[in-house]
């Protein structure tokens, strides 16, 4: 029975081959003489050639009728065509998870990786705190009353909150799942306390990144540069800092955004969104 099926199959494929010939095989090299080895007497290795003989020219390329002929008449013997369906199934959205001590330039960074990847959508954060100068409400952040914060607490809107610097800070739930099932990648911008919380509610499921100066006094400069804090808050913000930096070590990565070297840092998140889309074991996000 086997025998005859295996029979049958040839019998097509001989038929199949007499009507579409596959196209002919280059001739072969001329053949090269036997090689002759050395006598173990005249080399201390053993065996080794006596001359080096140059390998054979590669056969030369087939003609682009002949490809197209040899691609159909694959096909043929297969008996199925070949899609053009992609093979590797496609990446997720992911969350990430960008944190950092303040004034280290989380949302310089941020602001560049929107620029290069149009799919990333940074969640815009609710907070009680002041609007600064130069800040637009909607695109820094979701600027709220107090009492307007707390409603979202009690109704459980916010995937995580915090009083960061005395001033309440959350991540509305609702803006994730509504950009995540657009296929959008997420990224979140939070401090250490709230990277902490993150990392309990989601796990392996996000990529945590720790954006460090390379070097405190770098930190302060860039913090006194900024202009956006008094003298008794940079010694807050310094401090905390200091115990942050602590912290590190529970993160996924470390990215350093050296002085004048933005593009550096963006080039290297980059390359770990690009390096945990490729991964095999992929990170299920749900939330
Ligand atoms: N690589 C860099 N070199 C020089 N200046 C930088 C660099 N990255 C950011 N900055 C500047 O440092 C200052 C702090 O950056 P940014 O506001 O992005 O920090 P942050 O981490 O988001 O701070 P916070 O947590 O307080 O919101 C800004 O003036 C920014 O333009
Ligand atoms: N835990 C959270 N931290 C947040 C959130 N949104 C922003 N932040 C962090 O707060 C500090 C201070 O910000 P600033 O704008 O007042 O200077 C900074 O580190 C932000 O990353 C949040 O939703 N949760």
């Amino acid at each position: 029975m086997l025998l005859s099926r295996r029979f049958s199959s040839a019998l097509a494929r001989s038929a199949f081959l007499a009507r579409c010939p596959l196209p002919p095989r280059p001739a072969p090299a001329s053949r090269a003489p036997p090689r002759r080895l050395m006598s173990s007497s005249s080399s201390s290795s053993g065996w080794h050639h006596s001359s080096r003989l140059p390998p054979p020219p590669p056969p030369p390329p087939p003609s682009f009728s002949d490809k197209d002929q040899l691609f159909r008449g694959l096909e043929a013997a297969l008996g199925t065509t070949f899609s053009s369906e992609p093979l590797a199934p496609p990446p997720e959205p992911m969350i990430l998870v960008v944190s950092g001590p303040s004034g280290v330039g989380k949302d310089a960074v941020i602001k560049r990786l929107q620029e290069e990847r149009e799919e990333i959508h940074f969640v815009v954060t609710a907070t009680s705190r002041a609007i600064r100068p130069g800040e637009v409400d909607g695109k820094d952040y979701h600027f709220v009353t107090k009492e307007a914060f707390l409603t979202m607490i009690e109704r459980e809107e916010l995937l995580e909150y915090a009083l960061v610097y005395g001033e309440y800070k959350g991540i509305p739930k609702q803006q994730i799942r509504d950009y995540m099932a657009k296929g959008h990648d997420i990224v979140l911008r939070v401090d250490i306390q709230g990277a902490a919380t993150l990392k309990e509610i989601l796990g392996e499921s996000a990529i945590f990144i720790f954006l460090v100066a390379e070097s405190e006094e770098a930190l302060v400069k860039r913090l006194i540069h900024r202009k956006t804090e008094t003298t008794d808050m940079l010694l807050v913000r310094i401090a905390t800092a200091r115990e942050e930096v602590r912290r590190m070590k529970y993160f996924d990565y470390i990215v350093v955004n050296a002085e004048g070297k933005l593009e550096d840092a963006v080039k290297q998140v980059e390359s770990i969104i690009d390096a945990e889309k490729a991964k095999v074991q992929k990170r299920n996000v749900r939330i």
